[in-house]
């Protein structure tokens, strides 16, 4: 299934004040696969993320998506082009129900009130469409469902929006291992569904349970984006503590070697 990526990212520096967190990062993510983004903490991982979101957009660098170079200056122009990150904080309203909070911000209107029948039809299929079959009742509100449910609602929210790249920041950090069971099949829906997933995770046994490739970064580089299947474990580890791997061999995708 490799297509060229759909989101493809070159040279990206950013700095905060005097600080360089981001260097020269080359960084991409595949329709239909999962693309695991590791790294020690402080490496850089969510301030790439929020470089590819727009919420810090990069000082120097390329961004192409499709294959087309494109501006990403802020939220909106990321939303635009289909990409949707779930932060671990999760952003649900916990007074609010499972549609409502699908729908916060960008309800549907029929006239001057809210289309409630439209989004209800439009949570259950999107729902349906990831298979989900944990949550009971649509109308419940989201105080009431566990850690496992509500990462399911966050996720089910970020491709409600006919999304094309879906980036997770630690889904199953704070979950039980049924709940991380059932998060992480969902992960690989998504993907097998043809969404671009990128998985932030500190936790090796999550990236080799559903990813395709990996990328680490290494002190604000990308020590390497590699397959999965063409790496070990302990490989792995190496590349997020040492930023190599001491056996040779590993290369980015991109021919250079790690
Ligand atoms: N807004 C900011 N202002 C200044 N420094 C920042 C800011 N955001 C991040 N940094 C610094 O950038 C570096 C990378 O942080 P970042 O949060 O991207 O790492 P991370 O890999 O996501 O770490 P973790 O796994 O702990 O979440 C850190 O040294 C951090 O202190």
């Amino acid at each position: 299934m490799s297509q060229g990526p759909v989101l493809e990212l070159r040279g990206i520096n950013k700095s905060f004040g005097a600080v360089q967190v981001l260097h020269d990062v080359a960084f991409s993510a595949y329709s239909g696969e999962v693309t695991a983004l590791v790294g020690d903490n402080g490496a850089g991982k969510s301030t790439l993320v929020k470089c590819i979101g727009g919420i810090h957009p990069s000082d120097t660098g390329e961004y192409f998506f499709e294959g087309e170079k494109v501006h990403v200056g802020g939220p909106r122009d990321a939303a635009a082009l289909g990409v949707e990150i779930v932060y671990q904080d999760l952003a649900l309203c916990d007074n609010l129900d499972i549609v409502q909070n699908m729908f916060l911000g960008r309800e549907r209107k029929s006239g001057l009130v809210l289309d409630e029948a439209s989004m209800e039809e439009m949570a259950a299929k999107t729902l349906d469409g990831l298979s989900v079959r944990t949550v009971t009742s649509l109308r419940q509100h989201v105080s009431s469902l566990s850690g496992g449910q509500r990462q399911t609602v966050a996720i089910a929210k970020a491709v409600l929006w006919n999304s094309k790249v879906v980036i997770l920041d630690e889904p199953t950090a704070a979950l039980g291992v049924a709940q991380t069971a059932q998060v992480l099949e969902l992960v690989r829906r998504l993907a097998d569904n043809g969404l671009a997933v990128v998985l932030i995770s500190h936790n090796m046994n999550d990236v080799f349970a559903v990813s395709d490739r990996v990328a680490a970064l290494y002190l604000g580089r990308m020590a390497a984006q590699v397959k999965t299947s063409e790496v070990t474990h302990s490989q792995v580890v190496e590349l997020i503590t040492a930023g190599r791997s001491g056996e040779l061999g590993i290369k980015n995708d991109n021919g250079a070697a790690a």
